[in-house]
């Protein structure tokens, strides 16, 4: 990739144009607030001028409730090859770019896992996103050279590529992102009005639990407000663990020792769930099964893998490219459900690629 626009250069449109411009894209910023995009350019992410023609790829960094209208802005005005958001919800912003009569052929949805409670370019960092998942969410209507293209914006920023459905990642972000969220501001709404002989003692366990409770309510009201069921749905459950947890709380409370085990039982699941949460380069889970796919440095060498996939009717849960040094990508990881891996392996090797344990 030669030259990209990021629209919205805050946080992530920030750190984005960094990574970018770290390795030796052209890179054009604009931000409805100049001042956004001056601060953005003299951090050295770039220029904060218009491109004399199309880049090949815009990245639109906005707050979900006006990405859509920012891509089909972009889109109409022709500014640049492909089209990619970032936003933390990905279901709504496509259908609202549909609704908006915007070109889903040029457009990917896009969500980098990676962020901070603080906003705005002096946030920004070029080393965000590395080791850090970033889902893909193309459809069958997706241009292969637009695929390439995010793809390739998801390596420069040394992240991890996993393709997932837009709704599938909105059901996933609702348990790993947006619940938690929710979570930390309830802990941290209960040091609003307290004693100021407690506060005082706050230690290292509740700044871990409170860090994102300092996060941007306005952003927050928009992602929510774009996922509100799937949220609601895991809130739910949290709600009756901490319905059981009271209860056997009041249970010790009374002297009752059954209540040890109802604490014990949420103390243990919390141990068992903290254990799957995968580190900075997270492993891969154990139910599915890898095909080992040898890709050359060629342009459309990545999106033709996914296509010949998609032909097979083989669905993708997750990708990972490990990149020998030099080169664009080298060995391609895909991951499938065991029993869609055989048929994957046919279809690949049909088609002339070459298969690696
Ligand atoms: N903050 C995170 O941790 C995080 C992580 C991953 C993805 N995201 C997503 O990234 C996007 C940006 O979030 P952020 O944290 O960088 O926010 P931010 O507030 O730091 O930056 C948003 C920028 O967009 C600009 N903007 C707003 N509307 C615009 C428009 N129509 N045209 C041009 N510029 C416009 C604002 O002036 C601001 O500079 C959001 O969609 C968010 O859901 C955030
Ligand atoms: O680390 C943080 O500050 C974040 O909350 C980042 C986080 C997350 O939940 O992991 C928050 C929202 C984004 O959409 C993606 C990443």
């Amino acid at each position: 990739m030669r030259t990209a626009l990021v629209i919205g250069t805050g946080l992530i449109g920030t750190s984005i144009a960094l990574a970018l411009a770290g390795r030796g894209v052209q890179v054009y910023l604009r931000d409805e607030d100049a001042d956004q995009a001056r601060t953005a350019a003299a951090l050295g992410a770039g220029a904060d001028k218009e491109p004399d023609g199309p880049v090949e790829l815009a990245v639109v960094a906005v707050p979900p409730a006006y990405a859509a209208e920012a891509l089909a802005a972009a889109q109409r005005a022709g500014v640049a090859r492909g089209y990619i958001d970032v936003a933390s919800v990905k279901g709504g912003p496509r259908r609202a770019l549909e609704e908006a009569g915007g070109d889903l052929t040029s457009y990917i949805g896009t969500h980098p896992m990676a962020g901070s409670e603080r906003s705005g370019p002096l946030a920004a960092t070029a080393d965000l996103f590395e080791g850090r998942p970033w889902v893909l969410t193309p459809t069958p209507v997706t241009d292969t050279e637009v695929l390439n293209l995010a793809l390739e914006l998801v390596a420069l920023c040394r992240a991890v590529p996993v393709v997932m459905d837009a709704d599938a990642h909105d059901r996933a972000v609702a348990l790993v992102s947006h619940t938690p969220q929710l979570v930390s501001s309830l802990v941290a709404a209960r040091l609003q009005h307290a004693d100021e002989t407690a506060v005082r003692l706050c230690g290292q366990g509740i700044r871990d639990v409170t860090r994102i409770a300092a996060s941007d309510p306005a952003m927050w009201i928009d992602i929510l407000s774009a996922n509100p069921g799937p949220v609601a749905d895991v809130l739910s459950e949290v709600a009756a663990d901490l319905d059981g947890t009271v209860k056997a709380l009041r249970a010790l409370e009374a002297a009752d020792a059954a209540g040890t085990a109802g604490v014990e039982d949420v103390l243990r699941r919390g141990n068992a769930g903290r254990d799957r949460v995968p580190g900075k380069h997270g492993a891969a889970p154990a139910e599915y099964e890898i095909v080992t796919v040898l890709i050359s440095d060629e342009p459309g060498q990545l999106g033709r893998v996914f296509a010949d996939a998609g032909r097979a009717g083989v669905n993708i849960e997750d990708v990972r490219i490990e990149h020998a040094t030099g080169q664009q990508a080298g060995r391609m990881q895909l991951m499938v459900e065991p029993q869609a891996a055989p048929a994957l392996t046919a279809a690949l090797r049909e088609r002339g690629w070459a298969l690696r344990q």
